[in-house]
C-alpha cells in the first residue's frame, strides 16, 4: 500500500480532476485504489441533484463506487455546506473540526486500505488554506507524513502560485513527488509552457493534463510508489 496527498497551488485548480484521473489510471493498471476527500466544503446535501458534481461523487465514480450514505461517509466524513474554508464553513454550522481527529481518521483509512492499494488523499483549497481555526492544510499534510503531488492550473499567474507552493512544501520538508499542471480554460499559453517553466525553476518533474485528458500511464510510477 502506498499513500499520496494531492495538494493544490490554490482552490478549484484541478485537485479533484487530477485525483480522479489518477485513480482511473491506477485501476486501469490493475491496482486497487482508494480515493479520499476527508474534508469538503461547499457540499450540497446527499439528496440534492447537485451532489453528483461534488468532489466526493467525482472520486467515488473514479473508483467505480456508487454514491450511498456509506460510501460518502467513507470518502468524506467531514462535509460542510458553505463554500468557504472548512474552519469557517464548520463554524457556520456550529461545528468545529480538530486536526488530531482528522489526522487519526486519515491514518485509519490508509491503514485499512486493501493490500497493494494506492491511497489518494485530496486536500482542501490550497496548501495553506485553513482547515481548522488553528491549522492549515500544510499542518495536516505534515502530520500525515505523506508525500505530496501538487496540482497547478495553467492560468496567467499559475507559475508563481505553483513555485510558491513548491517552496513552501520544501521549506517544511514535505516530499514532493511531482507537480501536475491541469489545463485552465482560456489561458494565454498552453499548459506545457507553464509546466516547462515550473520544471525549470523548481527542478521538479511536471506532468501535464490537457482539458479532458487522462492521467498518462507513463507517469504512474512517478506518483504512486
Ligand atoms: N484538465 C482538466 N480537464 C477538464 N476539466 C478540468 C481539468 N482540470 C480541472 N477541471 C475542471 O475544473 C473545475 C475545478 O477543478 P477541481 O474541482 O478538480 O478543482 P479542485 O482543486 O479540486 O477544487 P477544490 O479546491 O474545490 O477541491 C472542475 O469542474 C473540474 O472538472
Ligand atoms: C469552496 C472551495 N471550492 C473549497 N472547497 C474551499 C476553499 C477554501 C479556500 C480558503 C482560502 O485559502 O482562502
Ligand atoms: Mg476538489
Amino acid at each position: 500500500m502506498s499513500a499520496l496527498f494531492i495538494a493544490g497551488a490554490g482552490t478549484e485548480i484541478g485537485k479533484t480532476y487530477v485525483t480522479a484521473a489518477l485513480a482511473r489510471a491506477v485501476r486501469a493498471a490493475g491496482r486497487p485504489v482508494v480515493a479520499l476527500k476527508p474534508v469538503a466544503s461547499g457540499v450540497p446535501p446527499l439528496t440534492d441533484p447537485d451532489f453528483r458534481t461534488s468532489d466526493t461523487a467525482v472520486l467515488l465514480a473514479a473508483q467505480g463506487l456508487a454514491v450511498t450514505p456509506e460510501t460518502v461517509a467513507a470518502c468524506t466524513p467531514w462535509r460542510f455546506a458553505a463554500p468557504l474554508s472548512p474552519d469557517l464553513a464548520a463554524a457556520r454550522e456550529g461545528r468545529r473540526l480538530a486536526l488530531p481527529d482528522l489526522v487519526a481518521w486519515c491514518e485509519g483509512a490508509v491503514a485499512a486500505a486493501p493490500a497493494g492499494a494506492a491511497v489518494l488523499v485530496e486536500g482542501v483549497g490550497g496548501v495553506m488554506s485553513p482547515i481548522t481555526p488553528d491549522a492549515t492544510g500544510l499542518a495536516w499534510l505534515k502530520a500525515l507524513r505523506l508525500p505530496a503531488l501538487l496540482v497547478s492550473g495553467s492560468y496567467l499567474g499559475a507559475i508563481s502560485h505553483a513555485l510558491t507552493a513548491v517552496e513552501t512544501l520544501r521549506a517544511h520538508a514535505v516530499t514532493l513527488r511531482a507537480v501536475v499542471v491541469s489545463e485552465t480554460p482560456n489561458a494565454p499559453t498552453p499548459p506545457e509552457t507553464v509546466a516547462e517553466a515550473v520544471a525549470r525553476h523548481a527542478g521538479v518533474r511536471v506532468v501535464c493534463l490537457g482539458r479532458g485528458a487522462a492521467f498518462p500511464a507513463g507517469a504512474l510510477d512517478l506518483v504512486v510508489a
